[in-house]
């Protein structure tokens, strides 16, 4: 057995800015701005480490529209918003996602920053979303979108190491297995995620605590709000925080609304002592994914 190490030091406070995008990009990165701010200034749980943003939050989240709001990182708008956000506050933002171009190939890639404002992780979303549910929904990312080839664990400054995926990215298990187990043992996953009202009741919540069990490590999954008026893609929104055993410690409901949390460092190892399966793998039965032939950025 590996010794009991923490791998989240400390507590960390996180808000989680649940809000719908509209077409006007700009008016899109004012909600944003406003929202965080909000969030920090009436913060009841004391000053917030973390601001997380959901999939696709500066563009509506439709194939047919990914081209036409696709920028450059490092140098686009977007980027130099959220690197000034967190410069601003001081704090690491995930900034949810937004569509990227690079040598003309569109990704759905989320950056997170530190809080001096530098860049500390890209994330392109790996998994496509491309289903067909009759009667259900139909959606096809790939019309329009390359796929990242990259899981991506980073380092979140002293709390620890985290991994990120997006969305559809939650249905693969693997990529949480690789981040929570060495050499990275990360203390949470953390998705953008725009599910929607087919496949949200279905397997939002199941996905969400599978991945936190499975792995004893934190979930967290922020999805833009609902948008009825809006007409298009109908996001399930119930952002969502769970803990290493499982408990749902805070979800939204369907409208706009900033949901905060407080994830504790004491708790990993104590659900990792009780319940040892993070220590009883048996890898002479079955490969330890995190030392196969892994692609991690980091
Ligand atoms: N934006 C997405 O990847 C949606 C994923 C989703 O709804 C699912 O059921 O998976």
């Amino acid at each position: 057995m590996s010794t009991l190490k923490a791998p989240l030091t400390g507590n960390l406070k996180i808000a989680l800015i649940q809000i719908k995008a509209g077409s006007d990009k700009a008016a899109n990165l004012l909600k944003v701005d406003k929202f965080v701010e909000n969030a920090i200034k009436n913060s009841k749980i004391g000053k917030i480490d973390l601001i997380m943003l959901p999939e696709c939050f500066n563009s509506p989240y439709a194939v047919d529209q990914f081209r036409k709001y696709a920028e450059n990182i490092p140098n686009g708008e977007t980027t130099n918003f959220l690197s000034n956000l967190a410069k601003k506050h001081e704090i690491f933002i995930i900034g949810g996602s937004f569509p990227e171009i690079s040598l003309d190939k569109i990704y759905n890639t989320s950056l997170t920053f530190g809080p001096d404002g530098d860049i500390l992780a890209k994330h392109r979303k790996a998994h496509l979303f491309d289903i067909d549910i009759p009667n259900g929904i139909t959606f096809k990312e790939s019309i329009t979108l390359d796929a990242g080839d990259q899981a991506t664990v980073f380092k979140l400054g002293s709390f620890g190491n985290i991994g990120l995926g997006i969305c559809y990215d939650i249905r693969f298990p693997e990529l949480a297995q690789i981040a929570s187990r060495n050499p990275y043992n990360s203390f949470g996953m953390f998705y953008p995620g725009a599910f929607n009202t087919t496949t949200g009741p279905l397997h939002w919540h199941l996905l969400a605590r599978s991945r936190a069990v499975d792995n004893q490590m934190y979930s967290v999954l922020c999805s833009p709000a609902r948008d009825v008026e809006g007409g298009g893609y109908q996001a399930y929104g119930h952002s969502l925080v769970v803990d290493p055993t499982g408990k749902i410690i805070a979800e939204a409901g369907e409208e706009e609304e900033i949901l905060y949390a407080e994830l504790e460092g004491d708790l990993l190892p104590k659900v990792r002592s009780g319940i040892p399966v993070h220590y009883q793998r048996r890898f002479d039965i079955y490969p330890d994914i995190s030392k196969s032939d892994v692609r991690v950025s980091n």
